[in-house]
Formats: C-alpha cells, sequence, structure tokens
C-alpha cells in the first residue's frame, strides 16, 4: 500500500510488517490462539498481538487518520506486509530487497518490529545480531561397542563442543557481570542439534553437532569465523559448515547525522515518551533491508507489557495498541516531512 507524497521524487519510507506468525501449542494457551479474545481488563489474546499483527495494523490505522486530519506528507509511504520473516525471510524479503520493483520503491528509511518494554519505556533497535547456524562434524573410528575403540568421532566432537560451550560461558559471563549491558551486546552460541549414531552395539564412525549462534554487530565476522576453524581444526577429523551464515552486517548509527533518527527522536521526545535503543537480540527482516544500507529502526509501540513473541497467551493490552496508532500518527508526520538531503 503506498501514500503518495507530495513531493514524490525523495526518497520514500517504508513501515514494514511480516504477515507470518509462528505456530501454537494451543493446550497451553487460556484463550483459542486465533480468538483474539478481549479479557475486561482490555487484554488481547493472540498469536501475533504482539509478534507483528498489532504494528502492521497500527500502520493502516495511523495512515487512515491522518488522511482524515486532512495530512499531507513530503515524502511517500509504503506499507509492505511480507511472507516468511518467521522462517529466515529467504522467501520474503530477502528475495524482495534485490527486486525490481523494490528497487523502483527508492525508500530512503525503514521502520519495522521491534520488542516489547517491560517499563513504561520503548526500545528502539539500530541493528541485530548476525544468526549463524554451523554444523559441526567429526569422523572416527568405528567398531563394536563392547570394545575400548580409540579416536572415536563422538569422543572428537565431545571435545570440540566443550570449546564452543566454554566460549559461551564467557559470554554469559560479560552480561551476567554487566560488562555488557544487554543480550544484544553479547554473542550466543547454543548447541542446539545432535546427530549421530545408527545403533547401540555400533561405535558411529561419523557424528555432528549444530549451533545456533548470534554474533553482535560490532564482532569483526572473519575473525570470529578464524575461530571456528580454530576450535574445530584441534581434532583430527572434525570440520565445520554454515548451514546459514548472514554477513555485511550493517548498524544503523543513531548519531546527529542521522536525520530519520532525529525526526524519529523528536516526535517521541514531543509525546515525552522514554525511548531506549538496543542490538535485537534475534533476526529480523530489518537486516536485509540495512545489508542495502538503507537505515531501519525496529520499532514495536509497545510499552508496560511483557514480552510474549513466540510464547503462549501472547497478548497485547487494548489501550497499548490504541496509543501506539497515535505514537505512529507523530512518528509519521515526522519522519514524512524530513526535507531533502
Ligand atoms: C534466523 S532466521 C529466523 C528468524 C527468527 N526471528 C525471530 C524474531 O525470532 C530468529 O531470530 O530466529
Ligand atoms: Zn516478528
Ligand atoms: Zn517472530
Amino acid at each position: 500500500m503506498s501514500w503518495i507524497g507530495t513531493s514524490p521524487e525523495l526518497p520514500s519510507i517504508m513501515l514494514n510488517a511480516h504477515t507470518d506468525v509462528v505456530p501454537v501449542f494451543e493446550e497451553f494457551w487460556t484463550h483459542g490462539p486465533f480468538d483474539a479474545t478481549k479479557l475486561e481488563n482490555g487484554d488481547i489474546i493472540g498469536r501475533g498481538t504482539q509478534d507483528m499483527k498489532c504494528v502492521a495494523i497500527q500502520y493502516i490505522e495511523a495512515v487512515r487518520n491522518l488522511i482524515a486530519q486532512g495530512v499531507r506528507l513530503a515524502r511517500t509511504l509504503h506499507l509492505t506486509f511480507v511472507p516468511d520473516e518467521e522462517i529466515g525471510g529467504h522467501s520474503g524479503m530477502e528475495l524482495f530487497v534485490d527486486h525490481e520493483r523494490f528497487k523502483a520503491l527508492n525508500i530512503g528509511f525503514a521502520l519495522d518490529e521491534g520488542l516489547a518494554n517491560e517499563t513504561d519505556a520503548f526500545t528502539v533497535y539500530y541493528g541485530e545480531r548476525a544468526p549463524w547456524w554451523v554444523r559441526v562434524k567429526a569422523v572416527g573410528r568405528p567398531g563394536h561397542g563392547s570394545r575400548f575403540v580409540e579416536n572415536t568421532a563422538t569422543e572428537k566432537l565431545m571435545r570440540v563442543i566443550e570449546k564452543f560451550l566454554a566460549f559461551r560461558q564467557q559470554q554469559k559471563s560479560l552480561l551476567e557481570s554487566g560488562e555488557a549491558k544487554t543480550l544484544g551486546d553479547v554473542t550466543t552460541l547454543n548447541l542446539t542439534m545432535l546427530e549421530g549414531g545408527v545403533q547401540f552395539n555400533i561405535v558411529p564412525a561419523e557424528a555432528s553437532a549444530g549451533f545456533d549462534i548470534r554474533i553482535p554487530p560490532t564482532v569483526d565476522l572473519v575473525e570470529f569465523e578464524k575461530q571456528l576453524g580454530v576450535w574445530t581444526s584441534s581434532e583430527e577429523g572434525v570440520t565445520f559448515e554454515f548451514v546459514s551464515k548472514f554477513e555485511n552486517n550493517q548498524m544503523t548509527v543513531l548519531d546527529d547525522n542521522n536525520v530519520w533518527w532525529k525526526a524519529f527522536k523528536t516526535a517521541c521526545d514531543a509525546q515525552a515518551l522514554t525511548l531506549v535503543t538496543e542490538i535485537f537480540p534475534a533476526a529480523t527482516d530489518s537486516r536485509y533491508i540495512r545489508q542495502k544500507s538503507i537505515p531501519a529502526l525496529g520499532f514495536s509501540p509497545i510499552n508496560n507489557t511483557p514480552i510474549l513473541l513466540h510464547d503462549h497467551n501472547e497478548f497485547l493490552n487494548e489501550a497499548v495498541f490504541v496509543r501506539g496508532v497515535t505514537v505512529y500518527e507523530h512518528v509519521l508526520k515526522s519522519i514524512g516531512n524530513v526535507p531533502p538531503q
């Protein structure tokens, strides 16, 4: 959906929302996850209430209200509703940013999803950690399960796993000691897959471990990859491969040269909103937009709300939701009138 500005030749603004949601475990929900039940206190329960039907609807409502008020913005707004974010965006935003139709939109700035904030403040995300999914493979001597077989794949794999997990502990300590402020500032690494073996009495010749690694944009990815090589090559017959690797992880710099950030912040200040700025701990479609050197902010106007995306009983209070529409009205008026640069 496009709302054409009075100066359509200027770089436009993209308001992005993904349309997919994650699955539910219905038995753990107090109300039907797709019923959108509203409780007495205004809490609306449903999958997607935070992630991110709310934002998609708020964009539309805010634009509708501005049009009703007779407002015209200088810049064109493009509301994009994209698939597959929850499974990596490979057939969604990742493809779209390379498409001619994306280039034709001439986007200068984008807003996309953020996360709820449990306090009165609102969180704005200016970058994300790069997701790397790595499979470590070990090969070793097979043999009969009743013998002391040497140099087995599983033993080697375990020693390498120890190295990965020691790094995990070190990063965890940085966060626990307060040296790193938020989850987005450290590298997380989790052993999420373990494969190997065909039968109890056969020592397997192969075994593998899968890691979900999330790397802050301040980390040198080339150096980090070298580190993975050092850990794995310490054992003969152990190698690693990328199942998924995100490169060129760009941040949107929040300084006085960033006119979009200034306009966004001015609108929030005028409403006396408290903003906190962070690196998004997981991955959203914003990473593909930033990869094209387009500044992007992750922002869901949800405060005083527990972070329940992907969780059971995801909810959003009606009052928070409605206020968010007003927040966008102010924000859109401000960013939509950023003068030509
Ligand atoms: C890495 S592609 C999958 C995307 C997913 N995004 C979120 C927000 O959960 C994630 O970070 O795991
Ligand atoms: Zn989302
Ligand atoms: Zn999600």
